[in-house]
C-alpha cells in the first residue's frame, strides 16, 4: 500500500496536526460504532503528540488506548512505555479513557504475552488508529533486526496477538503486537522526527531484506495506507 509523507516545520506543529487527525478519526469511530481504539508507541518521539492529544475534546470514556509494544518491566520503571502514556496521554480530557497495558506481572514474559493477548482480545478489530515509531536501526513496534521471534512477528499469517521479542538492541525482553494486528488500522501512522530518521526512512524505502529493517514490512505490506508524519 502507498505511503504519504506529511512534513511539518516543527515538532510542535506536527504534534498539533497529528492530534487533530487522530481525534477526528476516533470521533468518527465513536459516531459510527459507539467506541474507538488506538494503539500507540513508546520511545522518545511521541511525548508532545500525547500531550496535545490529551487535550482534544472527544468522548474519551468511549476510547480504549493500548500500546503497540512494551518492555517486560512494571509501570513504575522509567523505561516503561506505560509510564510514558500515563504521564503524557492519560491526562487532561483523556483521563477518562480506558487503558489496556501489555505488561502483566507474570512469572515469565511468555506468560505475560498470553495474558496480554487475552486482555487485548476485548478491543475491537481492526484498531481505529495505530501510531508507529521507528528506531535508528529500522525497528518498529518491537520488531527488532535479529529479534528472537522476528519472522513470526512479521508473518502476515501469524494471528493477531502479542508475542515476545528479545534482541541485542532491545534492552529488556519485549512484548509486541504482531504485524497482522497493526497493519490494517483505519488510520496507520508512522511518526518520526529528525534528519537522521528521515535518512533511515529513505534507506528502508530502498531495496533490501525486511529482516534487516523491519519497518519495511509496514512500508511494503500494510493493507492500510501509511501516513508518515515527519518534522526536523
Ligand atoms: O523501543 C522503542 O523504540 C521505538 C522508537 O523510539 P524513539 O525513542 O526512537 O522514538 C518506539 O517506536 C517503540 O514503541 C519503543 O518501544
Amino acid at each position: 500500500m502507498a505511503s504519504t509523507l506529511h512534513s511539518f516545520a516543527s515538532a510542535a506543529d506536527l504534534a498539533g496536526s497529528l492530534a487533530d487527525k487522530v481525534a477526528d478519526t476516533l470521533s468518527a469511530a465513536i459516531a459510527a460504532r459507539g467506541a474507538a481504539s488506538i494503539a500507540v508507541s513508546g520511545g522518545s518521539t511521541p511525548k508532545a503528540f500525547f500531550q496535545a492529544l490529551s487535550t482534544r475534546d472527544i468522548a474519551w470514556d468511549k476510547v480504549t488506548i493500548t500500546l503497540v509494544d512494551e518492555r517486560f518491566v512494571p509501570a513504575d520503571n522509567q523505561r516503561s512505555n506505560h509510564l510514558l502514556v500515563d504521564a503524557n496521554l492519560l491526562q487532561n480530557k483523556a483521563k477518562a479513557a480506558r487503558f489496556v497495558p501489555l505488561y502483566q506481572p507474570a512469572a515469565s514474559v511468555e506468560e505475560a504475552a498470553r495474558l496480554a493477548t487475552a486482555k487485548s482480545a476485548e478491543i475491537g478489530i481492526p484498531f481505529d488508529v495505530v501510531i508507529l515509531g521507528m528506531g535508528g536501526d529500522g525497528h518498529t513496534a518491537s520488531f527488532f533486526p535479529g529479534g528472537s521471534n522476528l519472522a513470526e512477528a512479521l508473518d502476515a499469517s501469524t494471528p493477531r496477538s502479542i508475542i515476545t521479542m528479545e534482541a541485542e538492541g532491545a534492552g529488556e525482553p519485549r512484548l509486541t503486537f504482531t504485524f497482522s494486528s497493526l497493519q490494517d488500522a483505519a488510520l496507520l501512522v508512522l511518526h518520526i522526527e529528525g534528519e537522521g530518521k528521515k535518512d533511515v526512512l529513505a534507506k528502508a524505502e530502498g531495496s533490501g531484506d525486511e529482516a534487516e529493517m523491519p519497518i519495511r514490512a509496514v512500508l511494503r505490506r500494510a493493507t492500510s495506507p501509511v501516513e508518515i508524519y515527519w518534522a526536523p
